[in-house]
């Protein structure tokens, strides 16, 4: 199967007052249809600058990075991005934060009631049936994560590009959402690339882990694959000595080989 990112020898400067910083060099790796893959490494490693760039909203400063074969130039809405704050424009209820993207997307495409239709459906996606026309400033910080996955899941995106979208959260809602993450994975069969600093959730989640060295110049350090079958139930993956080895391999990684950054 042909990935459907391909990020290609790409490396990633920014110019600063103490001169150039190079967040990442040569970076490699695909990305296949279908699958989670979860980007993990210590803070300041370059994780946002590798999804902001598979996003588009910057450009590499060399190499490549590749969407269905065609080269990333900028953003679009077959890669949807959540970010860890919600990013909802606060005079909108939840149903307008999500019509603003169906009409950029759809508009044209579907005709009033369609759209109506399938912003509901999405909000519904995420359980947020019963909010549909409260503000941000009404609804807690996971219903407000859960607009905007259903804001971007509108946009039927080929890759859903998640910026530690739970980041914020209590363990209780995480877990929520996590769940609910991966129901949806499985019903989609969408793409979704997710940085995380919470090894429990980089493992639930992905088919593979991308572990990032420490930055400057972070490359990719290993990439471990998940091979637990689906769906997987938190409960059951305590249980089971193959979830313990996995994250031992992914905490060795971070804590002995990579330590971390003061
Ligand atoms: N626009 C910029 N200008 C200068 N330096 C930048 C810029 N953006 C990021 N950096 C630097 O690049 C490095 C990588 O930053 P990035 O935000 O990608 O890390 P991260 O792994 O996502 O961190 P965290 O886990 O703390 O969110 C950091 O040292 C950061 O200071």
């Amino acid at each position: 199967m042909n990935p459907i990112i391909r990020v290609q020898q790409v490396s990633q400067r920014f110019a600063t007052a103490q001169g150039e910083f190079l967040a990442l060099d040569n970076v490699s790796f695909d990305i296949h249809p279908g699958e989670t893959l979860s980007l993990i490494g210590h803070s300041g490693c370059g994780k946002s600058t590798l999804l902001n760039l598979i996003a588009g909203l910057t450009r590499p400063s060399s190499g490549v990075l590749l969407c269905d074969n065609r080269e990333v130039t900028g953003p679009g809405p077959e890669r949807a991005v959540v970010f860890q704050n919600h990013s909802l424009l606060p005079w909108l209820t939840a149903y307008q934060n999500v019509e603003l993207a169906v009409q950029q997307v759809f508009k044209g495409k579907m005709n009033r009631s369609e759209m109506a239709e399938w912003i509901e459906h999405n909000l519904g996606r995420v359980q947020m049936s019963h909010a549909l026309h409260k503000r941000p400033g009404e609804i807690s910080g996971g219903m407000k994560q859960r607009v905007g996955i259903a804001r971007a899941l509108a946009m039927k995106p080929r890759v859903l590009l998640l910026d530690e979208p739970f980041g914020a959260l209590d363990a209780l809602t995480r877990a929520h959402l996590q769940d609910s993450v991966m129901r949806i994975q499985q019903e989609l069969n969408t793409t979704i690339v997710l940085i995380t600093h919470d090894v429990d959730e980089a493992v639930l989640l992905s088919d593979r882990v991308l572990m990032m060295t420490n930055g400057p110049a972070a490359r990719v350090g290993e990439i471990l694959p998940i091979d637990l079958p689906r769906p997987r139930s938190r409960v059951a993956l305590a249980e089971e000595p193959r979830y313990h080895h996995l994250r031992q391999q992914v905490l060795h990684f971070l804590y002995e080989k990579q330590t971390a950054v003061a």
